[in-house]
């Protein structure tokens, strides 16, 4: 009989609790998940599923357009909100019930209720109950930071944004990342006047620079208006409904709706982990090592909590090493290196590998290779939008450093040259490979 009641303790039942969970307990481990909100975790129930949903459901607005160019006569169209929102939540139920399955199937107990820690090895739910357990793993995840400012209770963030009750006609989101971009994309499509407002005077920092010119160019031309160094200074309510929205320098703004995305922060407030002695960091990022393990040798920490990727695929990841580290007898790490990404705006944008800025700092000789081109179904259309690739090749090995594109489809084209540029291939190696033609994809081979 274990002096524990389980083997392993999971709090947060998202992408990373969930793969520990599963992975581990079929190692034989004894496991239990609880979790306050829902299955899934932000992935599933508020993140990248059902804003991708929306991506699909906002960019017919584009292929109605199109469509007559290619002999489809299409009557008026209309959109309701009511309808896309309701199916993208069921879908949404579809998936929390397959997550809850996934840890049925695999004998894993699941508590719907909030837990915290209370020591080393013991953990307490919010109904009162304590249980211990000789592993405790911390999947908490993050949660949207709100700026202080006047009124800033009338603003909603990523979690809210999904469940609108009307559809709002104009929309003032705050901050220019992955969610600002992916939402101003979302609700211009479906036909919101929208206006970003945003602290820096740039957008997605960290992107390769000729992409973001291209996207700022190409959403300023879908009429989203751009506020930069302009943060939100007061949002004041009107009796009418609406919103004014104060900021730097400016008129006041007239919204049904204000985002705001500027950026998530690990969810640790309150969880106890000082009854641990459990290191955090300076915005309360769990502190581990490259095995996950946090200062407290019975506890350990994965995905979003940690700060170190915000993204499923590495949470998943290090949810799966910690399982084979401790329960499988097969220590592994997560490798951080030629990690794809991509922002679902509109265009999409997608990169892996150094951005030319990177290169030209890390390395001592670079070459740049880009394709400038008006895909083929833009061009029949006549939308003037252009697309970008970019290869970046450290110009002494011949190898291909990183890959850049913003174009329809990049992420889909992304996910396979990434794998050219985890293998560490060359320049000539692309140069060999055949175009498949008529594609977009065929620049990437096609660069002199
Ligand atoms: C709007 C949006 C869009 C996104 N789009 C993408 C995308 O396109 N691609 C991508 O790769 N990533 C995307 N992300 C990021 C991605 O969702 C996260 O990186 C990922 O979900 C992190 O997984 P996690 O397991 O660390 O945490 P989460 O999935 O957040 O899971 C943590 C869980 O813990 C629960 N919890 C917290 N505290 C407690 C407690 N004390 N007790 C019990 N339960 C608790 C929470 O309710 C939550 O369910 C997006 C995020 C957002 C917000
Ligand atoms: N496609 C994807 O993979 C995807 C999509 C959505 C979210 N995510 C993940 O979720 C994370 C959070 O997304 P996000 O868009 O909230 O964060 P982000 O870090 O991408 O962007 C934050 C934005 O807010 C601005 N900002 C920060 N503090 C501010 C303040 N006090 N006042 C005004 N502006 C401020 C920043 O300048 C920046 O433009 C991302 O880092 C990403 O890892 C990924």
């Amino acid at each position: 009989m274990s002096e524990f009641d389980y083997d392993l303790f999971v709090i947060g039942a998202g992408s990373g609790g969930v793969r520990a969970s599963r992975i581990a307990a079929g190692y034989g481990a004894r496991v239990a998940v609880a979790e306050e909100h829902r299955i899934g975790g932000t992935c599933v129930i508020r993140g990248c599923v059902p804003k991708k949903l929306m991506v699909y459901g906002s960019d017919f607005a584009h292929g109605l357009e199109d469509a007559a160019a290619y002999g489809w006569m299409i009557g008026e169209a209309k959109f309701d909100w009511n309808v896309l929102r309701d199916f993208v939540a069921s879908d949404v139920d579809r998936l929390e019930k397959a997550y809850t399955s996934t840890l049925d199937n695999n004998k894993v107990d699941h508590f719907h209720e909030r837990a915290v820690v209370i020591g080393p090895n013991s953990v307490r739910l919010a109904s009162g109950r304590e249980i211990s357990a000789k592993i405790i793993l911390i999947a908490v995840g993050a949660w949207p930071v709100l700026p202080e400012f006047e009124g800033n209770q009338y603003a909603i963030t990523s979690n809210e944004v999904f469940g609108l009750p009307e559809f709002p006609r104009r929309v003032v989101v705050q901050g220019a990342g992955y969610i600002a971009l992916e939402f101003a994309g979302i609700f211009n499509s479906l036909g919101a006047e929208v206006t970003v407002v945003n602290r820096s005077d740039q957008i997605l920092r960290g992107y390769d620079l000729s992409l973001r010119e291209r996207l700022l160019q190409i959403m300023q031309a879908r009429h989203i208006k751009f506020r930069f160094s302009s943060p939100i200074e007061k949002i004041v309510k009107e009796g009418n409904g609406t919103f004014s929205v104060h900021t730097e320098g400016h008129q006041p703004i007239a919204a049904e709706a204000v985002l705001v995305a500027t950026g998530r922060k690990p969810k640790t407030e309150g969880l106890g982990l000082e009854t641990a002695g459990v290191d955090l960091g300076p915005l309360g990022e769990v502190l581990v090592d490259d095995y996950n393990q946090t200062s407290c040798p019975s506890i350990y920490a994965v995905g979003d909590v940690t700060n170190r990727v915000q993204l499923t695929p590495i949470a998943i990841r290090e949810g799966h090493a910690f399982a084979d580290t401790v329960f499988g007898n097969n220590p592994r790490t997560t490798a951080y290196d030629c990690i794809p990404n991509a922002v679902f705006s509109q265009p999409p944008l997608a990169g892996v590998g150094l951005t030319e800025e990177q290169a030209r700092t890390q390395l001592a000789n670079v070459k740049v290779f880009t394709s400038d081109f008006r895909p083929m179904k833009n061009m029949f259309a006549a939308v003037p939008e252009r697309g970008l690739y970019k290869l970046v090749v450290d110009a002494d090995t011949d190898k291909v450093v990183g890959v850049h594109m913003i174009a329809p489809e990049a992420p889909e084209v992304l996910q396979a040259a990434a794998i050219a540029v985890k293998a560490g291939l060359t320049k000539a190696d692309f140069d060999e490979t055949v175009a498949l033609h008529p594609s977009m994809a065929e620049e990437l081979v096609l660069m002199r």
